[in-house]
């Protein structure tokens, strides 16, 4: 029998000075002891957002006020296959609570100091110490998905049609790192086809498409926006 994707929303919780909140999974459920964005399964007829706001009020016994929607990541457990919608949330209200007996480290980006954390989440961790805004000109560095820094030319696709979802595939499959965005169609932000979705490798916008707003280019789906020079 096939295995069913069991859809999940889960919170990256970031104060104002970068630190981010992990939370470890309480005694009893799969994975125990291992250490995740605090979230759940998103219930029939919930929105992600919705499932967002009640796992974060049940485990943590906080009222999400501001949170948008980052990157969708898909793992195949041996007990489930997970599709995890990831949300950075900067702003809520009251303090965080051990609701479910769990533990929690609030940590700084490329320094994680707990482990094991779940192996769906290596890629969210790298991601999140990806810079937030580039410049594109012919000398740039920047870091790839494993933290190296590298020639931007060499290994980044830049796509003139942004709408051709094969194309983009292609690029993946040759090994780009990242992909900058040009050209002014966006590809759907959501559907089954959609790069967003699958959200494996870095993304940056040019900053003009969106109006230099990074939390609109992050609420695409994006890692961050870039400035050609
Ligand atoms: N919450 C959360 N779950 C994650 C993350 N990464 C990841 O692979 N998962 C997987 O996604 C699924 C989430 O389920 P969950 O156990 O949190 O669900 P839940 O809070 O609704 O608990 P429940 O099973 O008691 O109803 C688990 O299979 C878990 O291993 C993460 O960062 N946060
Ligand atoms: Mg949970």
């Amino acid at each position: 029998m096939t295995k069913r994707f069991v859809h999940v929303a889960a919170g990256v919780l970031i104060r104002p000075n970068g630190e981010f909140l992990l939370a470890s999974r309480p005694e009893g459920k799969p994975m125990a002891g291992y250490w995740e964005f605090p979230g759940g399964k998103i219930e029939a007829g919930e929105t992600p957002e919705h499932a967002l706001v009640r796992e974060l009020q049940e485990e943590l016994g906080i009222e999400v006020k501001t949170a948008y929607p980052w990157v969708v990541q898909s793992f195949d457990y041996t007990h489930a296959k997970v599709r995890l919608h990831f949300f950075r949330i900067t702003e809520w209200e009251g303090e965080v609570e051990s609701k479910e007996s769990q533990h929690f480290a609030w940590q700084h980006v490329n320094e994680v100091t707990v482990s094991p954390v779940l192996p769906a989440n290596q890629d969210i961790l790298r991601w999140l110490g990806l810079p937030e805004r580039i410049q594109v000109k012919k000398e740039v560095l920047i870091p790839n998905a494993q933290g190296d820094l590298i020639h931007l030319t060499s290994v980044f696709a830049k796509l003139s049609h942004a709408s051709n979802v094969q194309a983009i595939k292609d690029k993946i499959q040759l090994g780009a790192d990242a992909l900058l965005w040009s050209g002014l169609a966006l590809p759907a932000a959501t559907g089954e086809d959609s790069l967003l979705e699958q959200g494996f490798v870095p993304i940056y916008l040019p900053a003009e498409l969106v109006g230099g707003n990074l939390t609109l280019a992050m609420s695409l789906g994006a890692h961050g926006i870039y400035d050609a020079v």
